[in-house]
């Protein structure tokens, strides 16, 4: 267990080497603490859902791996979640895809209504959570052939056009209800295997189909929609109909935050490197923060250089407002509690790094053309004391420091979820 009184005594060691170079620590830790993550639902189920958790996970993802004790029930996700958030400083947002409604009835992507989340919502208040959303445009046999709102056929469109609808309404009942803008987030899977002749048609029919879901304006201080772009996906390896181009282009032009998922460009190609660039042009921005290892492979986010820089952007470029920092990962291989927590905490790691940066200093120096000390004050910083300061955050947010965090997942392991059938 760690000891308190000397994280405290470190945390002083700490604030004051970094006062010496002009970063005020509780500054710092006063914007982390304002910080809300989207802490994505799916990871602790492998991405099946409640309305056919039996039925195959579709539209070209995939989670691999068997670990025991996935989450089968609402009941036991929220139990799930409860206990990662347990282990997290501050107070967070959950993301919930449609297919995890709570309800007895038997209910169809495009007849979900608010009523069929109320759970969540009473949860999420008691929680004192906020509440994202997507519709789920896979792992249904409505996904035709690779396609959805791209589709040729009327029919699936319209199906599909109607789901987009429903979950605006519940997006937006989300926000009236917590009091939060809760974001709705649309991937839209379709895609061909190989390479199509017209490349035209389906972006037409995505973009039509878009615009009929969207053509109802609704109050932004409770949901926004993002628009989620991807390279390619299990079976749409060619050609995704949502690309990068479509979605900076729809985005920007309907006035929707524009997603970036660090898994969905050229493996060399990073997320972090067009946040500036985008933030010039478009109202806001998701992130969906995930590690892709040679593909889309949504590995649990760890503290690497792209995390980092992704964090570095955000702040440096003062982008925390209309940034909304969401995680999509899905590891099935280890246990799903730890992996929720350790990529949340890494994170917020990032951001607190990046926030004990004298960015201000630093702007100034490069622009007198003084790279010498931009990179002797880059390069000193990685060692300077941050996980002091972070040890610091979590005693004052009550949750474990270090290994003690683990230390309650693997009793609730032994205790809970060795313990479902
Ligand atoms: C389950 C999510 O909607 C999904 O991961 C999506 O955001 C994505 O990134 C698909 O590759
Ligand atoms: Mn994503």
């Amino acid at each position: 267990m760690a000891n308190q009184d000397q994280i405290v005594r470190n945390y002083e060691v700490a604030k004051e080497r970094y006062a010496e170079i002009g970063v005020d620590t509780e500054e710092a830790l006063k914007k982390l603490q304002d910080m809300k993550i989207s802490v994505h639902c799916w990871q602790g189920d492998d991405v099946k859902g409640f309305l056919n958790p039996n039925g195959e996970l579709t539209g070209g993802i995939m989670a691999t791996g068997n670990y025991p004790g996935a989450a089968q029930t609402p009941e036991q996700l929220r139990q799930d979640l409860e206990k990662a958030y347990s282990l997290i400083p501050g107070k967070h947002k959950l993301n919930l895809h449609a297919i995890y409604l709570d309800t007895d009835e038997k209910v169809d992507l495009n007849e979900i209504e608010p009523k069929h989340f109320t759970a969540w919502v009473d949860w999420a208040k008691e929680q004192g959570l906020g509440l994202d959303f997507n519709p789920t445009f896979f792992s249904h046999p409505m996904y035709k052939d690779g396609f959805t709102l791209a589709s040729p056929d009327k029919e699936v469109r319209d199906f599909w056009v109607e789901h987009g609808k429903r979950t605006r309404k519940i997006a937006e009942y989300f926000g009236k209800e917590i009091g939060q803008t809760s974001i709705n987030n649309f991937w839209i899977p379709d895609g061909f295997k190989d390479n199509p002749v017209d490349t035209l048609a389906p972006r037409q029919r995505l973009m039509e189909a878009l615009d009929e879901i969207f053509a109802e304006q609704l109050n932004e201080d409770f949901t926004q929609e993002a628009v989620e772009s991807k390279l390619f996906g299990i079976g749409a390896e060619a050609y995704t109909v949502g690309s990068h181009e479509f979605y900076m282009g729809y985005g920007i032009s309907r006035n929707k935050l524009v997603c970036l998922d660090a898994g969905h460009f050229h493996p060399t190609e990073v997320i972090s490197n067009k946040l500036s660039a985008l933030s010039l042009f478009s109202k806001g921005i998701l992130l969906h923060v995930s590690r892709p290892v040679r593909w889309d492979s949504d590995h649990v986010v760890i503290m690497d250089d792209e995390l980092q820089a992704i964090a570095r952007e955000i702040v440096r470029n003062n982008l925390l407002e209309r940034t909304n920092i969401g995680l999509d990962f899905f590891d099935a291989t280890i246990n799903r509690i730890a992996a929720w927590v350790i990529g949340t905490r890494n994170t917020q790691k990032a951001l607190l790094r990046a926030l004990l940066e004298p960015t201000a200093f630093l702007k100034q120096k490069e622009l007198e053309g003084d790279f010498t000390t931009r990179l002797a004050y880059t390069e000193e910083l990685k060692d300077f004391p941050f996980g002091d300061v972070w040890n610091y955050f979590c005693v004052k947010n009550n949750v474990p420091v270090g290994f003690d965090w683990f230390k309650e997942v693997q009793h609730y392991e032994k205790e809970i979820l060795l313990n479902r059938a």
